[in-house]
């Protein structure tokens, strides 16, 4: 056994109240469509008592010596029962799928939806994995069931229901010998329900675990390569997945003993039924048809009762997906299942007055310490301001939070007066580009369009030209229509950067954070993503976080950064003249600028 890790705090898991409200939510106007399913359901369990009933009155005409005319009665019986099942089974399947997978589709839309708008820290302490396992293991659990094992389970509890019913009707006392399996079947229910419940959970939580191993060595493999690590983080995984393999051993263990104990139940039963079936017809108040048919109906529940509770395994599993799924929805309570009508909200009204500030704005990385002091700033409609510091001063922890994707610990950042946690979709307002850019798979136009969808050739040639990158992507194989990452025609980072840009500039917010944007470019590149960028700051509010002065010395308001706390504010010559920090900075970047730089 490997040593304990640390485990990182995983998404929270939604209480049985708050997904029935979520289930409530997604039924909403559809309970129509619920009871005639429901309907259509108990007439297909009860026209399969027919076939007990049938073959009993046949046993009984054979019993009787009587005509093969006295079968034509139990024939027709079978033969109309059996075409009324087929409709009902028909209506049911289709009202079922009516009702459950637009459902399903709601239930994809809104984890999708909620886990675009997580804040960074939420998925960040969670860890990755942990939020993929939701979205792709938890939501194909959920809708497998929905989808499969739902239908199943409430159709055999119909059916069992009937059948205990029919026996009922035949002779009480065949219900009555019916009961010795009833003790065995609940307690053993029970006692699975009990055992199984916490490992499925414990299970699907260990699952999220090791996708986040896995995921975290695949992500960190350089880091891992180059510092000799592999083989920790391989222990790591190996740890996470013996922990979640042993999960499924102790459940098929469970169902196994299940299953044992649930043949003790029908054999107890139908030995009861047979006994109570003998004594009756011995002393002449039960015939041989009406016993035949009280021992098939017993036996009728034996696959019903299998079916159902090893549907069980299947409906726990999506329980417990379920639990994960909505879990995500409760990190933040505005993504939620959306109300139909809302109605009006003035906490989410669009800002009246766009300036972008930040008031004595505390923060730090999970438990870790505080990096960033209780920072104060404005930007002013169409200002643009400059944040410089030192390495590790907090500028970058900053641009995420003026982004809004990040919430301060304490403190708040606005934007024309709101909380931007408040705000609907901050980013169509504020958009951050860092040196991280991602192209995503698709042609050049496709990268760009995710800015504006639907903006036509003109536009995107416009958007291209704007930060200068016409020319190189004139001379791609197919020009804009060219299929760019994930294995497409491969970009250098400025160019990449060119058309994250570019994209920005499509998107048209009000205010844009450049953060470092063109740190990575070499001198000429350089160069060019600085006039991209001064293109794209140009007639709105702007936050530049930058190393080069080229994108500071011009700025209207600059801050220094120094240790999370801002130490420093005004114009170049203002904070050249008094020294300090910035001048500092200042020395150094211009002794060691290249000599064409201005
Ligand atoms: N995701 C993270 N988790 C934990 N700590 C972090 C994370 N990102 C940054 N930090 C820490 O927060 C502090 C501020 O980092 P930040 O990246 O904001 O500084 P910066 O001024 O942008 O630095 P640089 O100029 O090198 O990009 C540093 O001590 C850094 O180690």
């Amino acid at each position: 056994m490997s040593a304990p890790h640390a485990q990182p705090a995983l998404l929270p898991v939604a209480t049985g109240r708050q997904v029935r409200d979520y289930l409530r939510t997604l039924l909403r106007g559809r309970r129509l469509l619920l009871a005639g399913t429901v309907a259509a359901m108990a007439a297909q369990s009860a026209l399969a008592l027919a076939g007990p009933v049938a073959i009993g009155r046949a046993t009984q005409a054979v019993v009787d010596h009587r005509s093969s005319a006295a079968l034509a009665g139990p024939v027709a019986l079978l033969a109309a029962a059996a075409l009324a099942a087929a409709a009902t089974g028909w209506a049911a399947t289709v009202l079922l799928a009516r009702l459950v997978l637009p459902a399903i589709a709601r239930l994809r839309e809104d984890a999708v939806t909620t886990v675009v708008e997580l804040p960074v820290d939420a998925v960040e302490a969670g860890g990755t994995g942990d939020l993929v396992s939701r979205v792709s293991g938890d939501v194909e659990l959920v809708s497998d069931a929905a989808s499969g094992a739902l239908g199943s389970f409430v159709g055999s509890a119909l059916a069992i229901v009937s059948a205990l019913a029919g026996l009922a009707a035949l002779d009480w006392r065949f219900a009555v010998a019916a009961l010795p399996a009833v003790p065995i079947q609940a307690g053993t229910l029970r006692w699975y329900l009990r055992t199984s419940r916490p490992i499925y959970a414990a299970g699907r939580i260990a699952d999220g675990r090791r996708a986040s191993a896995l995921l975290t060595g695949f992500t960190a493999l350089p880091t891992l390569r180059a510092l000799r690590l592999g083989a920790s983080q391989q222990q790591r995984i190996g740890a996470a997945s013996a922990d979640s393999m042993e999960y499924e051993f102790r459940a098929t263990r469970a169902a196994t003993r299940f299953f044992g104990r649930l043949n003790l139940a029908e054999f107890t039963g139908l030995g009861a039924i047979l006994l109570v079936a003998f004594l009756l017809v011995r002393s002449g108040q039960a015939d041989v048809g009406a016993a035949t048919t009280a021992a098939l109906f017993f036996a009728g529940l034996f696959d019903p009762i299998n079916a159902l509770l090893g549907v069980f395994d299947s409906m726990q599993q999506a329980g417990a997906g379920l639990r994960r799924l909505v879990g995500i929805t409760t990190v933040r309570p505005a993504a939620a299942p959306p109300d139909p009508d809302p109605g009006p909200d003035p906490g989410r009204r669009p800002p009246t007055e766009p300036s972008l500030a930040a008031d004595d704005v505390r923060f730090g990385y999970g438990p870790g310490p505080d990096v960033l002091h209780g920072v104060s700033l404005r930007v002013e409609p169409g200002q643009r301001l400059a944040v410089v510091g030192t390495t590790g001063s907090g500028k970058s922890t900053l641009a995420s939070l003026l982004a809004g994707l990040r919430e301060p610990g304490a403190g708040s950042v606005t934007f024309g007066g709101a909380a931007l946690t408040a705000l609907d979709l901050p980013q169509r307002h504020i958009a951050l580009v860092t040196q991280e850019t991602h192209v995503f798979a698709g042609s050049v136009a496709d990268n760009l369009r995710l800015g504006r969808p639907g903006a036509g050739d003109a536009e995107i040639r416009a958007a291209l030209a704007a930060v200068g990158a016409t020319a190189w992507v004139d001379a791609l194989p197919d020009g804009a229509g060219t299929a760019i990452g994930g294995g497409g025609h491969p970009l250098t980072a400025g160019q990449a950067q060119q058309l994250a840009l570019a994209r920005v500039r499509l998107l048209d917010p009000s205010v844009v954070i450049l953060d470092e944007a063109t740190a990575e470019a070499g001198s000429d590149a350089a160069r060019a993503l600085d006039h991209a960028a001064a293109a794209l700051v140009e007639g709105r509010s702007a936050v530049v976080v930058a190393h080069r002065f080229t994108q500071v010395v011009d700025a209207d308001a600059i801050v220094v950064l120094e240790q999370g706390r801002v130490t420093a504010h005004g114009t170049h010559d203002q904070l050249r003249s008094a020294g300090g920090a910035y001048a500092s900075l200042w020395r150094a970047w211009s002794q060691g600028r290249p000599a064409d730089e201005d």
